[in-house]
């Protein structure tokens, strides 16, 4: 799946301090028994049963769903890049093999490997592969993991409530970093598992979809990319230009409008985007859309006057349409790390957020931070933002990103 690897390659400062982090730490007390009893590989966790049983296929995952469950509207990459013989597309992606992380001098600290003996020469066991280090999990153990993973921006209480699961039923087993990776990948997904939902489309005509987000975190090349893709979906599409602050900012998104083949409304600068926004409902309507696409100004989240506007443009598009705004998103920059959780607060506050499309996952090193905001806040994770292009837009794969952002299958 060439998304998911271009992102795995691209959280590697991510995935790579986590896993420096896990040798380190089980290096630190690896078990020196020689004959130590090891523990079978942990067995991952039940998933629990997926939600939304109508998301597409993970392998072409789609940033929108509709009503009716329909081909995944993201162009499939392109095939010619990939020459047949080709690893099949569903492996996860691997990033590149880590260096041997054992010091020289922590060479002790390795299970000696047993020479094999008649029956293991037969068998074909060689004595030139050793055994990964091990440590035993023990409290000293738990507590540099917390610390790990509070440090890759999975936040306190997230960092605590994963390893709890983790320590259960584990403590004083043998652990090695590919179990540990593995086992924290399967915490890492079953916490994401129920946010994964793409964007729902509703029988609403139009279906009113306010954008917003504090400056700069991606909302108008969100806008553009899921116009793009709605359009490839079959819907018509308005695009309302609400930042009415800034000429610069109507003028992107008209560019984005035209990539996208969408019309985009627009108002002279200076104008309340309130009534902007109750006028390009109007039109909406007029012109029997399926749904409008409302870009807002960028606020930061403790400029109370600018929050306040927001709230104003929510009350007066009721005024229009009592069941709208259908969807509110927030646009977070996952960059921000930890930012992110007082964003949603203040947002959810104002705007009544409805759902996360989070952008900038292909040049972050804090993907953690999405574990801590689903854990803290449950909202879904419609879509994520892996470039600048049109279609660096995709659904969200848990297990996937799971796996990458703690290494796992390295
Ligand atoms: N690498 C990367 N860049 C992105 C992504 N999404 C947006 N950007 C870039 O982030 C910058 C800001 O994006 P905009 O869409 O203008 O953000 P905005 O929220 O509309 O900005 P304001 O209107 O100023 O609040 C631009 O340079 C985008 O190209 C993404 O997923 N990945």
């Amino acid at each position: 799946m060439s998304f998911f690897k271009k992102l795995k390659d691209r959280l590697t400062r991510s995935s790579s301090k986590l896993e420096q982090g896990l040798d380190a730490i089980v290096e630190d007390g690896a078990d020196v028994s020689p004959q130590g009893e090891d523990v079978p590989a942990p067995a991952p966790q039940p998933s629990p049963a997926p939600t939304d049983t109508a998301r597409p296929a993970p392998q072409e995952p789609a940033a929108v769903q509709t009503e009716v469950p329909a081909p995944p509207p993201v162009p499939v990459p392109p095939p010619a890049a990939t020459p047949p013989q080709a690893p099949a597309p569903t492996a996860p992606p691997v990033p590149p093999t880590p260096s041997d992380p054992t010091p020289p001098e922590k060479t002790t600290n390795r299970e000696a490997p047993a020479k094999p003996g008649l029956l293991g020469r037969l068998m074909g066991r060689s004595a030139a592969a050793p055994a990964a280090p091990r440590r035993v999990l023990d409290d000293e153990m738990l507590e540099q993991l917390e610390e790990l993973l509070i440090a890759s921006d999975m936040g306190v209480e997230t960092a605590l409530r994963v390893t709890a699961n983790l320590a259960e039923g584990r403590m004083g087993r043998r652990l090695s970093v590919p179990d540990i990776k593995e086992l924290l990948a399967s915490e890492v997904a079953r916490i994401m598992e129920p946010v994964a939902r793409p964007m729902p489309l509703m029988p609403k005509r139009p279906q009113v979809v306010l954008v917003v987000g504090v400056n700069g975190s991606g909302k108008t090349t969100t806008i553009g990319k899921l116009a793009s893709q709605f359009r490839a979906a079959g819907k018509s599409v308005v695009i309302a230009a609400g930042d009415t602050f800034r000429a610069a900012a109507v003028e992107q998104l008209q560019v984005w409008g035209e990539r996208a083949g969408v019309p985009v409304m627009t108002a002279p600068e200076g104008t309340d985007p309130a009534s902007l926004a109750f006028d390009a409902i109007s039109k909406a309507e007029q012109d029997g859309a399926d749904l409008l696409l409302i870009d807002t100004a960028g606020r930061l989240q403790n400029r109370a006057d600018l929050m306040e506007e927001l709230a104003k443009i929510v009350r007066v598009i009721r005024k229009k349409d009592p069941s709208a705004p259908h969807n509110t998103l927030l646009v977070l920059d996952a960059t921000t790390g930890q930012n992110a959780l007082s964003q949603v607060e203040t947002f959810q506050k104002l705007a009544d957020v409805s759902g996360l499309v989070m952008t900038k996952l292909d040049g972050t090193a804090k993907g953690g931070v999405l574990v801590a905001l689903a854990d803290r806040f449950g909202l879904p994770i419609h879509a994520i933002g892996v470039g600048e292009q049109i279609d660096d837009l995709d659904a969200f794969d848990p297990e996937e990103f799971a796996a990458a952002l703690v290494g796992a299958g390295t």
